[in-house]
């Protein structure tokens, strides 16, 4: 990590890069973005050096130019239920190592000075060498989301050797148990299971939180062999970026359940709709594949797709067909092809029109579908 340009607004301030910069250098993983913690400043100081407000909560800003997170070194305590039940004390006189303290693991409590060098009260060098996801303190429980950051740590971090430390799932699963995941808003928890189905080895992140009872708790229809046949539908994903393999996998791991309990889950999680969507689409698929493949089987997969009214929806489909089965996947693009090229105008011109028109549009396109997929 290279020290900064002499940037005139840090001059004289007491700055520190903390938490996934500093842990993700020493792991020799891609840094994305760096967070930095000032200590011994008040927000007017901030202010004063042209940085701008942004935390509505705590005191953070934004470096106007690089955009960088400057948090004021902070204490929390818990004072209720939920995001918004913390006391935060923010002042000049809150020291680095108290600000690290209430931090989640120790991976993620190391500091470094612009110098280069480290403050590591709780031994998170030691951690990263023994590939332990450890809490900091007993403080870990007082923001249940913490529960799901780990699991989504070791789905990160678990091939590289990663395990969580026995206390630390033992403090989850306590977490878990005294009801106050529930408390989570239905946002925060997808925005953290988004983000592990993007990571290297999502699976472990669903099995991290089972063997911390918290997959009960948010997603209790993946259980038993719903939730072996999820997990080993995630290996089948269509490529993408980031985000598209995240919503493919989340897809792919409801595929398995029923109509009822995929839906309970999307409205649990407050889905965003184009994944829910998706689900539904990729649920079609399975279903479409699982039977033998006939005309009506297909036509009534393409009509479920609303394919004449949102082709992109079918493209999208047979992407994830080529994987599945990609023995059948010229016969369904040809099947697609031929039902495309049935025009209403056409029918129109032979006299069809309303009720007749949509009659005749279905039989049609079932023929040709058929045809195509019997050739
Ligand atoms: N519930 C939380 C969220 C964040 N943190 C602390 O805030 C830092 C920054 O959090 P965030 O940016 O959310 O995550 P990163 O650790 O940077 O990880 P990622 O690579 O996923 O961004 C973490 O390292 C950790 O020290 C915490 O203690 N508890």
């Amino acid at each position: 990590m290279k020290e900064q340009h002499a940037d005139p607004r840090l001059a004289g301030l007491n700055v520190y890069r903390v938490g996934g910069a500093v842990r993700d250098a020493l792991l020799g993983w891609p840094v994305v973005d760096n967070d930095w913690v000032v200590v011994g400043a008040t927000p007017d100081d901030m202010r004063k050096r042209g940085f701008k407000p942004v935390g509505r909560d705590f005191p953070v800003f934004l470096h106007p130019e690089s955009a960088e997170e400057y948090a004021l070194a902070r204490t929390e305590r818990k004072s209720g239920h939920g995001y918004a039940g913390f006391e935060v004390h923010a002042s000049p006189d809150v020291t680095l190592e108290e600000d690290l303290l209430r931090r989640d693991l120790t991976i993620n409590a190391i500091a470094q000075s612009r110098q280069g060098e480290l403050t590591d009260p709780f031994n998170g060098q030691g951690d990263i060498e023994q590939r332990l996801l450890r809490h900091v303190s007993p403080a870990f429980s007082e923001d249940p989301l913490r529960v799901l950051r780990t699991a989504r740590f070791l789905a990160r971090y678990c091939l590289l050797g990663f395990t969580i430390a026995r206390d630390t799932l033992a403090l989850m699963r306590q977490v878990s148990l005294s009801g106050e995941l529930e408390h989570l808003a239905a946002e925060r928890v997808w925005v953290e299971t988004e983000k592990a189905l993007g990571e290297p080895s999502p699976d472990i992140y669903f099995t991290a939180l089972e063997r911390c009872a918290a997959l009960a708790v948010w997603w209790p229809e993946l259980s038993g062999q719903a939730l072996e046949k999820g997990l080993a539908a995630l290996a089948h994903t269509p490529a993408g970026s980031a985000l598209a393999v995240a919503h493919w996998r989340y897809a792919q791991l409801v595929s398995p359940l029923s109509v009822n309990d995929r839906e309970a889950l999307a409205v649990r999680l407050k889905l965003p709709n184009a994944v829910a969507q998706l689900a539904r689409h990729t649920a079609l698929t399975h279903g479409m594949l699982g039977d033998r493949l006939d005309g009506p089987g297909v036509l009534h997969w393409l009509e479920r797709l609303d394919a004449w009214r949102k082709p992109s929806q079918v493209e999208e489909q047979l992407a994830l067909v080529a994987l599945l089965a990609p023995e059948h996947q010229a016969q369904l693009e040809r099947a697609w092809q031929a039902a495309c090229k049935v025009s209403p105008q056409s029918l129109i011109a032979q006299g069809y029109q309303g009720a007749a028109l949509g009659g005749a549009l279905r039989e049609h396109r079932g023929q040709a579908v058929s045809l195509a997929i019997t050739a």
